[in-house]
């Protein structure tokens, strides 16, 4: 099994990450408060209250977990690929495989990355839900001190399976999701690119910046869901599932609930996926 992909994986992963994270806090606090009147009014507030150190409220744990997060989504990605189609990565250049193959290749990654990413994500999110300024003296403490102690505080208070919290969404939302992210990228860079050549930085760096728009648009309804029912049981009432999150979330707030964080999650993951695929391909070019 080529392991290239997953080192790979997980330098690029890395790289977009910190590149999108202030995005993603203004787009985690959107979905899931109600203060703020927009990106700019949520951005400004941040800022404010809290500083540039805001904007990266609990960013060391995902950094170290993209590091698994990300090279099992395209370690995955490959090896299915390799499996559905005996090609590995350099050969698949001459020799492209169907848009089926990669959408199956793209959703088995999605698919499995989940599992890894769920208790990350859920620690991820509720931090970034933390709206208190840094330690002032004499200011009530955030629930939580840090990413170990979120974790710790969900095991004791929520048992096990509440680290898993939002996991089903989670699911839902990145299986058919990855499929369309490398579907778009491969589409893109195969439409661009002379037959049998190397897509160009170019290439990639767009290509990959649109795989990022497509597969958040149409992850966008689905993440919000994944937000809400990770704070639930935190700071709102408890849902039985997913299903009872979207029909609640739709009867109080409307079906414009579902496209919460769509233009911020756009914004992003433009920049993010660039830079992600770029390294990806860079890397595996230097190893091969
Ligand atoms: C499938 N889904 C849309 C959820 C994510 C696709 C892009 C993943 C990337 N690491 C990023 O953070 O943008």
């Amino acid at each position: 099994m080529p392991v290239e992909e997953f080192v790979a994986g997980w330098i690029s992963g890395a790289l977009g990450l910190v590149l999108g994270y202030p995005f993603d806090t203004v787009k985690v606090r959107l979905q899931t408060q109600t203060t703020y009147r927009g990106i700019v009014d949520c951005m400004v507030k941040t800022y404010r209250h809290e500083s540039l150190l805001g904007f990266f409220k609990g960013m060391s744990f995902p950094i170290a977990s993209i590091a698994v997060v990300n090279s099992v989504l395209f370690g995955i990605y490959s090896n299915t690929l390799l499996a559905l189609t005996a090609t590995s990565h350099q050969e698949r250049r001459a020799q492209p495989p169907s848009y089926t193959h990669i959408f199956i290749a793209g959703c088995t990654g999605g698919f499995l990355q989940a599992y890894f990413l769920a208790p990350f994500d859920l620690i991820k999110v509720r931090l970034q839900n933390q709206t208190e300024p840094r330690a002032k003296p004499g200011s009530p403490p955030p629930r939580y001190r840090g990413p170990v102690h979120c974790a710790t505080s969900i095991f004791q208070e929520e048992g096990p399976r509440g680290l898993f919290r939002g996991a089903w969404a989670l699911t839902l939302r990145d299986t058919p999701t990855m499929g369309i992210y490398f579907i778009t990228y491969e589409c893109l860079c195969h439409q661009s690119t002379p037959e049998g050549q190397n897509p160009s930085s170019a290439t990639v760096l767009v290509a990959g910046g649109f795989a990022g728009i497509t597969s958040w648009v149409t992850a966008t309804p689905l993440d919000v869901i994944k937000s809400r029912m990770q704070m639930a049981g935190l700071n709102q009432r408890a849902h039985r599932g997913v299903l009872d999150c979207i029909v609640s979330s739709a009867r109080q707030e409307g079906l414009g609930v579902f496209f919460r964080g769509l233009t911020i999650n756009s914004a992003r993951a433009f920049p993010v996926n660039a830079v992600t695929f770029l390294s990806y391909e860079y890397l595996l070019h230097l190893w091969q």
